[in-house]
């Protein structure tokens, strides 16, 4: 492997070798071609995007550098030594580390338990409270707020990736790969995040970031590496250069159309899909997580949900199907009450959701995709004795048709599938069906940028079709555009609630941070805002 001339932090010019390089990397799956002659290296202190749609192969190849998979053929070096990596113990031995989309911690244990773990199977052991201080300074150093007395699962998801790159760091990674760390993120973690990942290149790190935002590649990436169908198209090129176009072309083999514009307003006689009247729900510790919340969605409306991560999304979302119980207030889907019916109430009502968290909290992961489809609704499908099958595959085609997310195979086991098409199942699940709400976490969380299109074009349909939408998302400019009006939190308390087609960034961001609603956006139920004009491609869009 040749040599290469990088900048050194100060900006001296050095020559170095690349910390990573693989050559002809090769990897099937039975009948899928997960990687095919897939070359990439990293150099000391860049950092390096990996890019694609859902599916293109760029797990497979993070795992094969990382030793979970073993390449048919090709070959591996690190810094000049050609190296055979058969587990993750030997890649972390030879300072590789990797923060997985879903994340590696153990929920019932302490932060530091959980680094405890971790720092054993290098060989270390430290005791309890000088590994607490250690994680205390490294967190300070890095500027990672991380609680080692937390427990992990109670901590947010963001929070959970924090701990994750932390104790990566900590284990003593050289190269740090990151497989879609914003996902997850709210807009000030990504910029806590980049800040981090920049100060790792002035350090002399490789890190190597997958992505699906064109917006993050600009930000912080030096080259970019797309792949497609388990190919490289565009290998470890520059990106500025390069229009946003041009990189989407190369991802997705085609131009991907903006939203349409048109938004006519739905005129329904029926009762508000979603009706929160003083609502006040506990979160998974105890404490109070929404707080007195008033809020309406009407038929034919779409409503956004902007906050911090944290700030009652989750329990906001939970309690609108009947999957939390609100501790004060009355919830009613389309004009019925849940009180303590649970979520059979929820979808008897007309409810249906896209869970925050699906591989935590809704797959299980030895059923298949098939299996999955069933589940969500499994009274519809009994007959006499056990499960119509046959009907439950009938239905899946059908979905699969008029969706058009195309999801995995029926018979693929979910453990098998990657991020984005896990999303995929549980987006045809939710907007493939009959329903008068949808509740939807983090809809485009994971997608790639076609997808992503496809998936708002089908919130937009569901709002033609008179449902109700309550849609979460940390992408400002995605729910600028999808939605009518947006519902700003601030640590579980409804901050405001503004025309999606007038407010900015500046005022979602106060309102996210708790400064007072502005004087005259209504707060609460409001009748639905006029379309939204056509603006560009949210970053969820084009740059997902
Ligand atoms: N363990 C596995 N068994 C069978 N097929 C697999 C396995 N892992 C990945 N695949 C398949 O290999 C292909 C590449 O998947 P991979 O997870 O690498 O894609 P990706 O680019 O990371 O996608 P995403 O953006 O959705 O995370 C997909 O068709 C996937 O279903």
């Amino acid at each position: 492997m040749s040599t290469v001339t990088v900048e050194a932090p100060g900006g001296a010019t050095t020559t170095a070798e690349p910390l990573l390089a693989v050559t002809g990397f090769t990897k099937r799956f039975g009948e899928v071609l997960a990687n095919s002659d897939v070359s990439f290296d990293v150099r000391p202190g860049e950092v390096h995007a990996l890019i694609g749609e859902n599916g293109a192969g760029k797990s497979t190849l993070l795992k094969l550098v990382y030793g979970i998979y073993r390449p048919d053929s090709g070959e591996m070096r690190v810094a000049g030594e050609r190296v055979a990596v058969g587990s993750p113990t030997q890649a972390r031995a030879l300072g590789i580390g990797m923060v997985f989309q879903d994340l590696r911690l153990v929920p019932a244990f302490t932060v530091t338990e959980n680094y405890a773990l971790a720092l054993a199977r290098t060989g270390l052991t430290l005791r309890h409270g000088e590994l607490r201080r250690r994680i205390a300074d490294a967190s300070e150093s890095y500027g990672l707020a991380v609680d080692p007395t937390a427990l992990v699962r109670h901590l947010s998801i963001g929070e959970r990736q924090r701990t994750e790159i932390l104790k990566v760091l900590m284990t003593g990674a050289r190269i740090v790969i990151l497989d879609e760390p914003t996902s997850v993120l709210a807009p000030s973690e990504v910029d806590a995040l980049f800040a981090m990942v920049n100060g790792l290149k002035a350090q002399g790190f490789g890190v190597v970031i997958v992505t699906h935002k064109l917006a993050e590649v600009r930000a912080i990436a030096d080259r970019v590496t797309v792949l497609r169908g388990g190919r490289v198209v565009l290998g470890g090129v520059d990106p500025k250069p390069m229009t946003d176009a041009e990189l989407v072309e190369a991802m997705v083999g085609q131009t991907v159309a903006p939203l349409p514009a048109e938004r006519p307003a739905v005129v329904s006689e029926a009762p508000p899909a979603l009706e929160l009247v003083g609502v006040s729900a506990l979160g998974d510790r105890g404490v109070t997580a929404l707080h007195d919340v008033t809020l309406t969605v009407e038929p034919g409306e779409i409503v956004g949900v902007a906050g911090v991560a944290g700030s009652g999304q989750r329990e906001l979302c939970e309690v609108a199907v009947g999957a939390r119980q609100a501790s004060a207030g009355t919830v009613r889907v389309s004009g019925q009450e849940l009180g303590r019916g649970g979520p059979t109430a929820g979808i008897a009502a007309g409810a249906v959701d896209v869970p925050e968290d699906p591989v935590n909290d809704a797959v299980v992961p030895t059923l298949t995709v098939l299996e999955h489809m069933a589940l969500s609704n499994l009274r519809a499908f009994l007959r006499r004795i056990g499960v119509d099958w046959r009907r439950i595959g009938r239905h899946t085609a059908e979905i699969n048709d008029r969706v058009r997310l195309r999801m995995a195979p029926a018979h693929r086991r979910v453990a098998d599938l990657s991020g984005g098409n896990i999303q995929r199942v549980m987006l045809s699940r939710a907007l493939g069906r009959e329903a008068s709400l949808v509740v939807a976490a983090y809809p485009s969380r994971g997608l790639d940028i076609a997808t992503t299109r496809r998936t708002q074009e089908l919130l937009l349909a569901r709002r033609a079709d008179g449902a109700g939408l309550l849609v979460v998302s940390e992408d400002l400019d995605e729910l600028m555009s999808v939605a009518d009006r947006i519902a700003v939190f601030c640590a579980g308390r409804l901050t405001g609630v503004v025309p999606a087609a007038t407010t900015n960034r500046q005022e979602l961001g106060a309102l996210m941070t708790g400064a007072p609603a502005p004087a005259e956006p209504a707060v609460a139920a409001v009748a639905p805002a006029a379309p939204a004009a056509e603006g560009p491609m949210p970053e969820g869009g084009e740059g997902t």
